[in-house]
């Protein structure tokens, strides 16, 4: 489980997240939403322990990220910063050899389906293709927490539906959570168990997909919109 109490995260003087409190439950895919720089990244790099809260208290399976709870979290960043000569299985046996939960097994078997060549060079790769690659490596990982930023976008249309339906494929909920944060709304929200909407930094609404659908009859997107505009009339 994973708790924000009354967190903040200032970058000098712009405050990124305010007075953000929640707890998000194991066993899920739980999608982060809003506008851009309404501080998606900045609170995934808050859980992944890359960056530290300017208050309050964040907490990891009731621990205070640390060291031993970074190595619980695979994370995939926005950034490209793969060292460009590896071929993607010299990639791969790198993962392998630095982290204790990569499944080599599972890599193998996600080459395929991700229509990778696994003896192509990083530097060769285009950009939706080292996507690919960032996604083969983090979900690769048998860790507790997946925690992903954009992982669908500059993916090509005709295998972005696949692609998102592997990420059932090939976490195990019985054991990881999925915590990502994505503007691809309408073909992610099939897999999402959960929503967060961001706005301004602050929390506007966290719901789980199904009552969204059920009891309000929407899709996401629709209730982040209207989250939104009740927002704006409010304010005004
Ligand atoms: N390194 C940084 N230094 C200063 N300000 C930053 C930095 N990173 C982010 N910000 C600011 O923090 C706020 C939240 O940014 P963040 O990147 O977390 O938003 P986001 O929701 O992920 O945006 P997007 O959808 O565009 O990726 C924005 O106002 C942004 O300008």
């Amino acid at each position: 489980m994973i708790k924000f109490d009354a967190v903040y995260k200032k970058y000098f003087l712009n405050v990124a997240i305010k007075d953000f409190s929640i707890t998000l439950e194991k066993g899920n895919i739980i999608g982060i939403i809003g506008e851009n720089g309404s501080g998606k990244s900045t609170l995934l790099r808050l859980i992944a322990g890359l960056l530290n809260p300017s208050k309050g208290n964040i907490t990891v399976d009731g621990e205070h990220v640390s060291r031993e709870i970074r190595e619980k979290i695979a994370y995939l960043t926005d950034q490209d910063y793969y060292f460009p000569y590896f071929t993607i299985r010299e990639l791969m046996n790198y993962y392998h050899s630095q982290f204790s939960d990569f499944n080599i097994t599972k890599a193998e078997n996600m080459i395929d389906f991700l229509q990778l060549d696994p003896g192509t060079k990083i530097g060769h790769l285009s950009k939706g293709n080292r996507g690919r690659v960032k996604f083969l490596m983090t979900i690769s990982r048998n860790a507790p927490y997946i925690i992903m930023d954009e992982p669908f976008s500059g993916l090509d249309p005709m295998v972005r539906a696949s692609i998102i339906k592997g990420l059932i494929q090939f976490v195990d909920l019985s054991r990881q959570t999925v915590i990502l944060t994505t503007h691809e709304l309408k073909e992610v929200e099939s897999v999402l168990d959960e929503a967060v909407v961001l706005k301004a930094g602050r929390l506007l609404a966290k719901s789980s997909v199904e009552q969204i659908r059920e009891e309000l009859n929407m899709s996401v997107l629709e209730w982040m919109e209207h989250l939104y505009q009740e927002e704006k009339r409010l304010k005004a």
